[in-house]
């Protein structure tokens, strides 16, 4: 059994639908679609879930939403019509659905947006099933209630439940085609929740752990997964294979085809994933798996991510203090904060994060507390950072690694912030400014990709 997610750009139109149902029905074993709600058809389009979060800050602020609602509407409308669906019903049904549920939820803010969130996805995934249905599939609609997709109760940051999993065990036994809405699920006590954006992935993840699918095939709008972002290097190296916890490191750090929570649920299942192109599925696409078949070269691949920052501090023998770190780290738990890196020296400690993190005073009291509680010498913050991440399974037994980074970045003229080498086996980590992210990226790939391979160890 397969389950197979269609990524927003895969269902964005009339024209993406049809591609769907093809690749649907050209494998019986595709018993399970998890769709998202429609992205972009072209470059400047705005994708339904944005107009969905529009609607719900328009009512939050009291302002006018009706043209907001016309425009969801009419994106739904078109791809009803196009398809030529004897769908009437359902487009009233959408209308009606949204104004109910603003009525229901006006005053409470983190639920509206929640349940206006979802309804991108649910009503797609009615939607394509209604439509597998006109293509004279046996097709279903089932909601994740229905399914059994039980997540914590935190709006837009949901995490599934365990017990989920035996309750999606059970779809396996029904029959036809069946449409799973993706992105969101309902907590405990029966609230609507999101998972973060991107989230479409995650539902797929957690139905293919859960009916123990042969493979989960992830469809979007790429032949593959390339060693780089295709949009910072073009005609970058696809790949056939990653293993999950190299595609867990770049996915987090930049890689967006996948995101990166969703490798947990296969990975614990041992389910491969197959990301394939719904415009181009003839093409193999990438295979994420436990373990590579081959490891030509010690570097899968390099992601880049901007919005950090440094915040660093120094004290003259800091490594004598006991606590020192533990006491820097609680201050930032206070504030709810998490962070990505803490590069250290004998006197000296930075603490990398999203910068996002800091807004409503949070810096200000941040340092604060630092210079109060830990009579620092010195405590700074360095906006603007940007981290690259390079990973392969090869690479600890590789030699010059670090050298060959460094070199190329020099011979490019950009500084280095900052590197992280040795607390992951599998990656690296180089700091730059934002502005020569794109630059690095580049000069980095044209060393690990395009230049000799670096010599392996006797
Ligand atoms: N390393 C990479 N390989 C392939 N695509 C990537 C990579 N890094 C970023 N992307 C971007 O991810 C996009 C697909 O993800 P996404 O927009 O979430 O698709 P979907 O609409 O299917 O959910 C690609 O169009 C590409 O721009
Ligand atoms: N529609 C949601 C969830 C999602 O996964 O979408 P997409 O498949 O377009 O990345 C979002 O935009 O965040």
């Amino acid at each position: 059994m397969k389950v197979a997610k269609f990524g927003g750009s895969s269902v964005a139109s009339a024209a993406q639908f049809r591609k769907v149902a093809d690749i649907v029905s050209s494998d019986i074993e595709r018993r399970i679609v998890v769709v998202s709600a429609p992205g972009k058809r072209y470059k400047d389009d705005v994708k339904v879930t944005d107009l969905l979060i529009r609607l719900a800050e328009q009512v939050m602020a009291g302002e006018p939403y009706g043209q907001t609602v016309e425009a969801i509407v009419k994106r739904y409308a078109d791809i009803v019509n196009e398809l030529g669906l004897e769908a009437g019903h359902f487009l009233g049904e959408l209308n009606d659905d949204l104004q109910s549920k603003i009525s229901a939820y006006r005053h409470e803010p983190p639920r509206l947006l929640d349940a206006m969130k979802a309804s991108g996805e649910d009503h797609n995934a009615r939607l394509m099933a209604l439509y597998l249905q006109d293509r004279g599939l046996e097709a279903s609609y089932v909601s994740p209630l229905e399914a059994g997709i039980i997540v914590t109760d935190e709006p837009g940051n949901a995490q599934v439940l365990p017990e989920s999993y035996d309750k999606l065990n059970q779809l396996r036994d029904r029959r036809g085609v069946l449409v799973i809405p993706g992105f969101f699920g309902y907590s405990l006590s029966g609230h609507i929740v999101t998972f973060p954006r991107g989230g479409s992935d995650i539902t797929g993840s957690i139905v293919a752990a859960g009916v123990q699918a042969d493979v989960y095939e992830n469809f979007t709008d790429v032949d593959s997964i390339y060693c780089v972002n295709p949009s910072i290097v073009a005609d970058a190296r696809k790949l056939k294979e990653i293993t999950y916890r190299e595609m867990r490191e770049l996915s987090y750090s930049g890689f967006s085809v996948f995101h990166d929570e969703a490798l947990e649920p296969v990975y614990r299942a041992g389910i491969p994933v197959c990301v394939k192109n719904t415009n181009n599925p003839a093409a193999p696409g990438t295979w994420i798996v436990a373990k590579r078949n081959h490891i030509d070269e010690p570097v899968a691949g390099i992601a880049s991510d901007t919005g950090f920052c440094s915040i660093n501090i120094s004290k003259y023998l800091m490594n004598r203090e006991i606590g020192f770190g533990r006491r820097v780290l609680q201050i930032l738990e206070d504030e709810g904060i998490s962070y990505e890196h803490t590069p250290s020296g004998i006197d000296n400690m930075s603490i990398i994060l999203r910068a996002d993190q800091l807004a409503e005073g949070k810096e200000e009291r941040i340092l604060a507390r630092i210079r109060e509680e830990l009579a620092v010498d010195e405590v700074t913050v360095e906006h603007g950072l940007a981290l690259i991440m390079v990973v392969g399974e090869g690479m600890e037994k590789t030699i010059g690694m670090a050298a060959k980074a460094t070199t190329a970045l020099a011979k490019a003229n950009i500084n280095l912030e900052m590197i992280n080498q040795g607390s992951s086996e599998v990656s690296m980590m180089f700091g730059v400014k934002e502005e020569v992210v794109n630059e690095a990226v580049r000069a980095l790939y044209h060393a690990y990709f395009q230049e000799l391979t670096v010599t392996q160890p006797s």
